[in-house]
Order: C-alpha cells, then sequence, then structure tokens
C-alpha cells in the first residue's frame, strides 16, 4: 500500500531531509508540502531538493482540505508545529511531528484530540534510534543512581532550549528515580542559571553553539563513581529511519503515541 504523505518545513534542515528520504522510499508518495517561502527561492529553486511536481501550499488549512493525505509530518517551529498538527488530526490526517517545544498541556491537547477523533498521531522528540536507547539507558541507571544531571548540546539555530530529548529523558528518569533536590540543601547561585534548569531536582544544562548538530549527556554520580551515557546526531540522516518508522506505524494507531520508544519492536 502507497502512504500519501504532507510535510511541513520542506526547506529546513530536518524537512529538506525528510524530503529526499520520503522521495526515496518506495512505499511512500509525497503528496504536498506546506511552505510559508519567507521570501526566499521558491522550493523548485533550492537545489538541494529533489525536483518536486506537486502542489505547495501555504496556508496549512487549505492544503488539509485540499490534499487526500494518509500522514502529515511536521518538522517547524513550536508555536506552528502545534497550529498544524491540530489542523491535521481535525482533517483526519495523522501527524508524525518532529518539531520539539511543544508543552505538556499542548501534548494532552493534542492526545485528547486523538483520541476523539480515533487519529493516529505520534510525536517524537528525537527519531535517532541511539538518542532512544540512551533516554531507556538512563531510565534504568536512575533506578540505582538516582543523582543525575543532563547536559544538551545543539547547533545555535535552534528556537527552543532546553530540548525536546532533554525533557523527555527527565520525564523518563522521573519514572524509575525517587523524587529528590539534588546537591547541597545551601546551594547558592552567584550568577543566576549557574545550575541550569531544574526539573523534580534534575537540572538541565542547555548548550548552543555553530558546529554542534545534537548531542546529549545523562551523568549520573554515586559514592566514589559515576556513569556517562552519551549520544550524539552528527547529521540529520540519523533521525531519518525513525521518522520512515514513524509514518509506518502511526498508520495503525488511533491514539497518540509520545516518544519513539513505544513503537520499536
Ligand atoms: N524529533 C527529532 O528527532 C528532531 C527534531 N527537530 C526539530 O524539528 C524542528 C525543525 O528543525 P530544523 O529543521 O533544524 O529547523 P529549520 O529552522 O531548519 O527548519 C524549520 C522550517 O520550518 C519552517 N517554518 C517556520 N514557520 C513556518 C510557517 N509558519 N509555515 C510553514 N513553515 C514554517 C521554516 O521556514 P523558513 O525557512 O521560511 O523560515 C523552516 O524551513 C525543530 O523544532 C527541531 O527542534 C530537529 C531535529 C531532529
Ligand atoms: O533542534 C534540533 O536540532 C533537535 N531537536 C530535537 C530536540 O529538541 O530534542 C531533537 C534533536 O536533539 C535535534
Amino acid at each position: 500500500m502507497q502512504i500519501k504523505i504532507i510535510i511541513a518545513g520542506p526547506r529546513g534542515k530536518m524537512g529538506s531531509e525528510a524530503v529526499r528520504m520520503v522521495n526515496n522510499e518506495d512505499t511512500f508518495d509525497l503528496v504536498a508540502c506546506i511552505d510559508r517561502k519567507n521570501g526566499g527561492k521558491a522550493l523548485k529553486d533550492i537545489e538541494s531538493l529533489p525536483a518536486l511536481d506537486i502542489p505547495i501550499y501555504e496556508d496549512p488549512e487549505q492544503c488539509f482540505q485540499e490534499t487526500d493525505a494518509d500522514v502529515f509530518i511536521d518538522l517547524t517551529t513550536p508555536d506552528v508545529g502545534f497550529e498544524h498538527t491540530k489542523l491535521s488530526l481535525l482533517y483526519d490526517i495523522r501527524p508524525v511531528v518532529g518539531t520539539s517545544g511543544f508543552t505538556q498541556e499542548q501534548i494532552e491537547a493534542l492526545a485528547d484530540l486523538s483520541t476523539t477523533h480515533g487519529t493516529g498521531c505520534l510525536i517524537a522528540p528525537n527519531f535517532a534510534i541511539g538518542a532512544v536507547l540512551m533516554m531507556q539507558f538512563a531510565k534504568t541507571a536512575a533506578k540505582y543512581l538516582p543523582d543525575v544531571e543532563i547536559i544538551e548540546k545543539h547547533h545555535d539555530q535552534k528556537l527552543d532550549a532546553p530540548s525536546g530529548t532533554a525533557v523527555k529523558t527527565a520525564n523518563m528518569i522521573q519514572e524509575t528515580r525517587q523524587s529528590k533536590q539534588q546537591g547541597h540543601p545551601d546551594e547558592k547561585e552567584t550568577l543566576n542559571g549557574a545550575r541550569g534548569a531544574e526539573t523534580d531536582g534534575i537540572h538541565i544544562h542547555s548548550l548552543r553553539l555553530p558546529g554542534l548538530i545534537a548531542h546529549q549527556e545523562v551523568l549520573f554520580g554515586g559514592p566514589g563513581q559515576t556513569l556517562t551515557v552519551k549520544h550524539d546526531s552528527y547529521n540529520r540522516a540519523s533521525f531519518m529511519e525513525g521518522v520512515k518508522l514513524s509514518v509506518n506505524k502511526v498508520m495503525e494507531s488511533d491514539k497518540l503515541i509520545y516518544g519513539l520508544e513505544n513503537i520499536l519492536e
């Protein structure tokens, strides 16, 4: 069976990689794109993209209304991605969302909409299989070594901090770790932010530098020992196996799935 796909953000770093991946998959058909143009070149003039003989929409609602599609892939920005995903569910087109930076409330709202419509939806904070394994190993380690800090490092064009991966890692750690405040009870920051962001006592430090792609270390400490679980993405192709798997799996789902670990066999 052919899976008909819409992509939003086709000229972006991830979106352009997804366009190439979909074009190279025999069972996937790219049927439309949502692209705001943003005063830049037309999609057809972007050398790194394959020739696209499909409708390109600026208005997402018009795209969902007029396009016969099975799956919608969003790789845009947090605010826009949330609106796109809502609309896609309203039109019963299954979203696969890589866009990060959604709040917990937004994810819950999308889960409700997905269930009400019986339309599958997959939100993956990280599509790289290695990153998912890193999160799972961290979840296991936290059971035995509950003192943990997360360092995530990304390219300097990233809009959201902390990364979706870091937030998801903290959530997964909370599933096995007893709630605790870490560090000295009397510790004080002499420079605001020195101890990073904090959720349930877990500190998250976000680094942004040119040259980086997507990297994370989860550090655990116990008496006389530390353990580091680390993952690096060196290019955006690292995410594409996960996008492929998500497109196939969302076709079989009638509710929202949050995290690639829930579809890995
Ligand atoms: N889940 C995962 O594994 C991964 C997730 N991500 C996430 O994916 C998202 C995209 O990342 P990345 O590709 O690096 O970012 P880019 O900035 O390269 O791409 C984002 C694209 O979204 C487009 N866009 C912005 N606003 C709109 C709009 N109103 N309508 C249509 N398109 C719009 C931009 O268009 P324009 O060019 O005109 O500004 C741009 O092309 C981010 O949220 C990132 O965190 C990234 C990597 C992996
Ligand atoms: O913006 C990125 O690049 C990435 N964003 C995702 C996140 O916020 O975790 C996934 C990956 O880290 C790359």
